[in-house]
């Protein structure tokens, strides 16, 4: 960043750097990503058309979005998905992308943290004029993420959170008759994640964790259009934009494993910022040997609620059942149970159903949608 008066070895004001783009206006910005010296204009113009560039690209040069389609944006009151809103709405008016945009906020149940994000996320409804959904984990599984971490403890609830939201967001999802969830990760999340799946010897989350969309659950897709935005980048954009974000970490310590790899990847950005868009590159150019494809569990329904899963019954179905049985930590270690059969008297994840689309639904009718707001864009 720069603004400041700058001054020559011989203590001479030297004049004000102008914009490497324009060339007429200061620059007021050092972009993290290119270390190019920009005016603010000039950096919300790059910014914004290289998102729109990972858009009308997608994973096979064919775009991410179809003309019409109902698209949920992962809404959790943060600067990533408070800057996706921002700029989606901005890019679909612009480039006429023909989507209808709806926010979408997984309520876990922390008191503390998710209430008051949520707060945020609703005067981004207004501000943006978009309809939202709430859905709790409450709601959902009957459990708050207050009353799994009294009973787990907080090392592993990260686990539990992880699962029970993606499939909390695919729920929502189909209640909204919604063809594809966009999420705000973005180039730093993208490239610890690649770490991270090395690391552990995943090898087939590193397989697909590059991809700017994957199949969610039957047919809805799930895209990341910030795959190449530098998070530094998103938090000044925010920030010269002057968007409404809640700035707080979670009070339940963030995924430990996450954290070293973050740390780690600040300390390679830091030596060369590059490094962030070099590991997605390798995790791109990473290709998986048909024979370990061909080795892998096809996907299936869960034998007790419905949802996709590489076993009898799902993640959450397994961790649900080690929670309502009272377990702690080993409740994660049955999450490989294969009996499709419900214990007594315990609680289940109900059905999991896709709406069939209704055209002649407006936003406003569809249950569950908070009602119509001022400017509030009705499909
Ligand atoms: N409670 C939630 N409800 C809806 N979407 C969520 C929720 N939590 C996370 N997401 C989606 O997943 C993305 C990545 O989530 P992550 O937990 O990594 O948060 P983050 O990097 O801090 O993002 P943000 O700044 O948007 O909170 C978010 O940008 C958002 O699109």
């Amino acid at each position: 960043m720069s603004g400041l008066i700058k001054l020559s070895l011989a203590g001479r004001i030297m004049p004000p750097t102008p914009c490497s783009l324009c060339e007429t206006a200061r620059a007021l910005v050092k972009r993290p990503k290119t270390g190019q010296q920009v005016c603010k204009e000039c950096f919300f113009t790059v910014f914004e058309t290289e998102v729109h560039n990972t858009i009308i690209q997608g994973d096979d040069g064919q775009g991410i979005f179809k003309r019409g389609e109902r698209v949920a944006i992962g809404a959790s009151g943060g600067k990533d998905s408070t800057v996706l809103a921002h700029v989606l709405s901005l890019l679909n008016q612009r480039y006429d992308y023909g989507l209808d945009l709806f926010l979408l906020s997984i309520d876990e149940g922390i008191t503390g943290y998710r209430d008051d994000s949520l707060e945020t996320v609703k005067q981004n409804q207004v501000e943006y004029g978009l309809p939202l959904k709430i859905l709790s984990y409450d709601e959902l599984y009957g459990w708050t993420m207050d009353r799994i971490v009294q009973q787990v403890g907080k090392k592993n609830n990260c686990t539990f959170c992880g699962v029970f939201r993606r499939q909390a967001l695919d729920r929502g999802a189909a209640q909204l008759d919604i063809d594809h969830i966009v999420t705000g990760h973005n180039a730093d999340d993208i490239a610890e994640t690649v770490l991270m799946n090395i690391m552990r010897g995943d090898i087939a989350r590193l397989g697909r964790c590059t991809a700017v969309t994957t199949r969610s659950e039957d047919t809805m897709r799930r895209s990341k259009p910030f795959k190449y935005a530098y998070e530094k980048e998103i938090v000044m954009y925010a920030y010269f934009k002057k968007l409404t974000y809640f700035s707080t970490e979670c009070i339940y310590s963030p995924d430990a494993y996450r954290g070293h790899a973050r740390v780690f990847l600040k300390d390679l950005e830091a030596i060369r910022p590059s490094a962030i868009i070099d590991i997605i590159h390798s995790g791109e150019t990473f290709k998986l040997e048909q024979a370990v494809v061909k080795g892998m569990k096809p996907l299936q329904s869960c034998a007790r609620c419905g949802y996709m899963s590489s076993n009898t019954i799902c993640k959450a179905c397994a961790l649900l059942q080690g929670l309502e049985a009272g377990l702690d930590r080993s409740a994660l270690k049955q999450s490989q149970d294969e009996t499709s059969v419900l214990p007594d008297g315990q609680r289940m994840i109900p059905k999991y159903e896709r709406l069939r689309r209704d055209v002649s639904k407006s936003a406003s009718q569809i249950d569950g949608l908070e009602k119509p707001l001022k400017g509030m864009a009705i499909s």
